[in-house]
């Protein structure tokens, strides 16, 4: 990807140099076999919402600190799950990218409790009211699990288990007024970079078992599953449609692996116009059904009915985009905001006419163990951990 940011030691790190790691940092993600960090930087003083004031001020910080399309400054954080909430973005002069590679690092214990969620269940439940009486057609109900962190735990370790067991995706760590939120998205919203536009949509999944290479066959064969997943992608398609030249969308989805899920996923490309940056796209298609719905308002009031607490940005937007536009927009997904002694997990699952509660409970088990497997040091019970 050509963004004209700084890259430290040329493409190699020089062992004389100190090579910026995740403790420090401001905003950092590790995507690609690179860890990109940004250091201090200056907040955005945004208004609630992600209109198109957020594109506005966005521009408007790039102006008043005198940045050219090829200096190294990028604006990025994280946008919330929810139109009302704020979206913590920062504007900072260059970001240093890396090569990366994991660091061996362990962990002590850690109780590891996914509790029986009876509550969760009866949300599932209802919702499937509301989808069979007609109100809507999608909701993802998402919930939380508060976890103790381990004796001796340390930040770096932590966040290198998760960017090693999930080299596929966005690993980030961004410093935010609740915690340092922290996570291993699987999930593009939109990247714009020389090529063009990219949006991955994944929806429709089913845990990851132990020694599982191939996908299973009741993924791609499920009706429900291809449904759930064709919503998504219709939406990002439509929505899209306005700020591309032409787009190219798979008639198919193909099968993703994470270390703990399999999910539906159609890579969607395009040419933007002129002037349509990676966040314009990303906030015009935010929030996805995906983590929302269909239609995405009727499933934000339901999310907002039936989840017990607000989402926070958990299922936001966690990113960064240059002067020029050029950038890349993740989901805050399999993530944990660290708060000092404690962690938060979140994890959703899309519920549509023929989803189970039961199984709705486990998707979300299987994708908390994500972010707890790396919290811990513990192995997941699957092929992607073994040597
Ligand atoms: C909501 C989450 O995941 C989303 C929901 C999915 C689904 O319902 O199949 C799949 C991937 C994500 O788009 C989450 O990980 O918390």
């Amino acid at each position: 990807m050509s963004t004209g940011l700084a890259t430290a030691g040329g493409g190699t790190t020089s062992s004389l140099e100190p090579v910026p790691r995740w403790e420090n940092a401001s905003f950092a993600v590790a995507a690609h076999s690179e860890l990109v960090v940004a250091e201090g930087g200056t907040p955005l003083d945004v208004p609630p919402g992600y209109g198109p004031h957020l594109t506005r001020a966005v521009r408007e910080a790039f102006r008043a600190n005198g940045s050219r399309e090829d200096d190294g400054s990028v604006v990025c954080g994280v946008v919330p799950f929810d139109p009302a909430g704020t979206a913590e973005l920062r504007w900072v002069p260059d970001v240093v990218r890396t090569p990366w590679e994991p660091r061996a690092a362990t962990a002590g214990p850690c109780p590891r409790e996914i509790p029986d969620d009876p509550g969760y269940r009866a949300a599932v439940a209802q919702a499937l009211r509301r989808i069979g009486a007609g109100e809507l057609d999608k909701v993802v109900l998402a919930r939380t699990l508060d976890t103790p962190l381990p004796g001796g735990f340390s930040v770096d370790g932590y966040l290198d288990r998760l960017a090693a067991a999930n080299p596929h995706g966005w690993t980030f760590a961004v410093r935010t007024t609740e915690g340092l939120l922290t996570g291993a998205s699987p999930e593009l919203v939109a990247a714009v970079d020389a090529t063009g536009l990219t949006s991955h949509p994944l929806a429709g999944s089913r845990p990851r078992r132990a020694g599982q290479t191939q996908p299973p066959a009741d993924l791609l064969a499920s009706a429900k599953d291809r449904r759930e997943h064709a919503l998504v992608v219709d939406h990002i398609a439509a929505r899209l449609a306005p700020l591309v030249i032409d787009l190219d969308v798979p008639a198919a989805p193909v099968p993703t692996a994470t270390d703990s899920m399999w999910h539906l996923g159609t890579r969607i490309t395009g040419t933007p116009r002129p002037g349509v940056g990676s966040l314009d796209a990303a906030l015009r298609i935010h929030p996805t059904p995906a983590v929302s719905g269909v239609p995405v308002e009727a499933a934000l009031d339901l999310v907002r009915t039936l989840e017990p607490e607000p989402r926070g940005n958990y299922a936001g937007l966690v990113g960064w985009t240059d002067a020029a536009g050029n950038g890349e927009w993740a989901l805050v997904l399999r993530c944990a905001l660290l708060r000092p002694g404690s962690a938060r997990l979140s994890a959703g699952a899309g519920v549509v006419a023929g989803s189970t509660p039961e199984a709705e409970h486990a998707e979300t088990a299987a994708k908390f163990a994500t972010a707890l497997a790396a919290l811990t040091g513990d192995d997941l019970p699957g092929e992607a951990h073994q040597p």
